[in-house]
């Protein structure tokens, strides 16, 4: 046996190294390609200005009228305040004698017109914001989605870094843009604000306007702090937040929760997730108290700033240079400037910090493939000959053993192949390959010749029928369980074609079953979501049966998978099922693995792996000839029933 190590140096000068160009050790499954959409960085990065029209143009699809819409609410409100201001000045040196009286109606008039203004634009403008958000929402989610969707393979979603990347992506995604679109919304109106006030400062005294201005840039700095620590501190919270979810979700799901109470392991997993939840509070609350200090010295500030601007004020209406409106005027402006930089500054820090937190979104939503996909893949033909595995090793990553070593392995075309092995020996990675949800690390898997990698994955898997070991249940009608396994199956409004479904059911011995649920094969199979009537839950067997219901539905394809089918089947199901299937496959490929030899016996060939490699290949009666691993491993399971079996009789006679 090589190890990985010499066949690194020698697969090229191998005789029998593939030629192909993707005999490359960067294969590795886990470091895949594609830096941005993959999870290789470990910061949010820097805003870019790209972002931001990126983020703008996402708002602008999911609502050009609202963003219009809302823009001119922000406008409207903005100039109120300003009018506010300057109708006061008026109305005060109208009633203190300074202008004529005939003013004051029209004065008054526009204030009460300002006020009504001022109580309902924030309801408007609220409204219209979330309105966006909602659609930005949908928009963002889809597209986010999409992206996860052109991950052919499966090594990206065992790869904690990208998940936190999704995580955060989902969040930013669906509040970046609306947020940003708000806050740039909200810094047109604080300019606004800003510029009318500091006019009306200018008007009175321009070094007032000045200081006032000055004293604006180190609470705008201080703020841009505090969004990169608050973005970096949420990366950091990141998996930090995905245990404690973990934990909580162990902690309420029906399949933990039979563990949980035998073991009485409750309480240390509650522990577990609590300490999880105290961990991410305390990085959140290292961050409010730096938010804490920088915020009251700017608070400080601007309040020290105030009383000195109507303290000055106070001393020039003593002196008689300056009216009581000029006061009132002067007072308003100082804290309407200072309102409107603050919330300046808030927007500028906000949109920064969702900035930095969509650059995960985009690293996502612009990811490359996690595996190479050719821009113009060779079509996947016919099986005619067989798939090869040509001396392919693999491992999970560079940072896992090597699962398969050299594997050489022809599967004929129209054989029924059994795999049989101890666990860990590489039959459900071998599978796994097959399905090209990984590539191998070095040597290749041929369909006819044909590198996987040459091909397009979707047309492959479509000529692929699978049930694998930890098949997957759905919360969904036992027809849905089934139809999902093609889709289509499935008509544009998702109703299942019940005639495909029922004969995929009866060829998977699961018909019987399905008919006698309460509502058939409409009946929910789950507790969760039924409303406690009509939910069924089912038993491992029963699950398994629509497992393979759902592989059924496939069963002409070229090549049909079946890794541990029957593994929770009684041996009498399991006997029928593998007879029709031998029926109904007869001339078609299919690969079983299985630890029941005696399903597997009569298959065309039966390959042992051990170490990641065929440790030897033959007819059920050769390997037995040939006294070698299966030979043992039969011999053991044989001789368990036989043990078992005069017992069993006595038992039944004897009771
Ligand atoms: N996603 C994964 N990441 C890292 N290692 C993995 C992964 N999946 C499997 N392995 C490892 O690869 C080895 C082979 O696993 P595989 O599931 O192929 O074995 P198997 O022959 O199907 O075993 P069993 O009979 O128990 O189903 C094991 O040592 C396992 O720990």
């Amino acid at each position: 046996m090589k190890t990985p190590e010499t066949a690194a140096a020698d697969a090229p000068a191998t005789p029998d190294a593939p030629p192909s160009p993707h005999t490359s050790p960067a294969s590795d499954a886990g470091r895949a390609p594609g830096g941005a959409g993959g999870a290789e960085a470990a910061s949010p990065g820097r805003v870019s200005a790209s972002g931001a029209v990126r983020a703008l143009g996402l708002a602008w699809r999911a609502g050009w009228a609202l963003v219009i819409g809302a823009g001119a609410l922000a406008v409207a409100e903005a100039l109120m305040p300003v009018c506010v201001a300057w109708l006061t000045k008026i109305a005060l040196d109208v009633v203190t004698g300074r202008s004529s009286g005939g003013l004051l109606v029209a004065v008054g008039t526009g204030l009460a017109v300002a006020g009504l203004a001022v109580a309902v634009l924030p309801q408007l403008s609220q409204y219209a914001r979330r309105e966006l958000e909602r659609r930005v929402g949908v928009l963002a989610q889809d597209r986010l989605f999409r992206a996860a969707e052109r991950l052919v393979g499966l090594s990206r979603f065992e790869n904690p870094a990208f998940l936190d990347r999704m995580s955060l992506a989902h969040q930013s995604g669906g509040s970046t843009p609306g947020l940003v679109t708000a806050g740039i919304m909200s810094v047109g109106k604080g300019v606004v604000v800003v510029l009318g006030f500091l006019g009306s400062l200018v008007a009175v005294s321009p070094v007032l306007a000045a200081a006032v201005l000055a004293a604006a840039i180190p609470a705008f700095l201080a703020e841009l702090r505090l969004a990169r620590g608050r973005a970096a501190m949420m990366w950091r919270v990141g998996p930090v937040e995905r245990r404690e979810m973990f934990y909580r979700r162990l902690l309420t799901t029906v399949q933990a929760a039979k563990e949980l109470r035998l073991f009485g392991t409750g309480p240390y997993l509650r522990g577990l997730m609590t300490a999880e939840r105290r961990a991410a509070n305390a990085e959140r609350r290292h961050m409010d108290r730096r938010e804490l200090a920088t915020q009251s010295v700017l608070g400080l500030l601007s309040a020290g700033m105030a009383a000195a601007a109507l303290a000055w004020a106070l001393a020039l209406a003593w002196q008689g240079r300056l009216t009581a409106g000029d006061v009132a005027l002067l007072v308003t402006s100082v804290a309407g400037v200072q309102g409107a930089v603050a919330t300046l500054v808030n927007e500028v820090t906000m949109a920064h910090e969702q900035l930095l937190l969509f650059n995960h979104y985009l690293a996502v939503v612009d990811g490359e493939p996690d595996l190479p996909v050719p821009a113009r893949p060779r079509p996947v033909p016919v099986l005619r000959r067989g798939i090869e595995f040509r001396g392919v090793w693999f491992r999970y990553s560079p940072a896992h053993p090597w699962v398969l070593r050299d594997l050489n392995l022809t599967i004929p075309h129209g054989a029924a192949i059994g795999v049989v092995g101890r666990n860990g020996a590489g039959k459900s990675t071998l599978v796994k390959l097959l399905c090209r949800l990984y590539d191998p690390v070095r040597g290749a898997v041929l369909w006819d010749g044909v590198d996987l990698r040459d091909m397009d994955p979707a047309e492959l898997r479509s000529r692929i029928g699978a049930v694998f070991q930890d098949y997957m249940t759905y919360d969904l009608s036992a027809a849905l369980n089934i139809a999902l396994g093609d889709v289509s199956a499935l008509d544009e409004r998702g109703r299942d074609d019940r005639d495909r479904v029922r004969s995929a059911a009866l060829r998977a011995g699961a018909h019987d079953m399905v008919a006698a649920l309460p509502q058939g094969y409409d009946t929910l199979l789950s507790r969760s979501f039924a409303d406690g009537t009509t939910g069924v839950t089912l038993s491992g067997g029963q699950w398994q049966r629509l497992a393979l219901a759902r592989a059924m539905l496939r069963d002409r394809r070229d090549l049909l998978i079946l890794d541990e089918p029957s593994s929770g089947l009684d041996a009498e199901a399991e006997y029928e099922i593998h007879t029709r299937l031998r029926e109904h496959r007869a001339g078609y490929t299919s690969l079983l693995v299985s630890h029941r030899l005696g399903a597997v016996r009569d298959a065309d060939l039966l390959v042992v792996l051990e170490d990641g490699t065929v440790a030897e290949q033959g007819t059920h009666a050769e390997l037995l000839r040939r006294g070698g691993v299966y030979a043992r491993l039969f011999d053991l399971q044989a001789r368990g029933y036989a043990e078992d079996a005069p017992a069993a009789t006595l038992g039944r006679n004897g009771g």
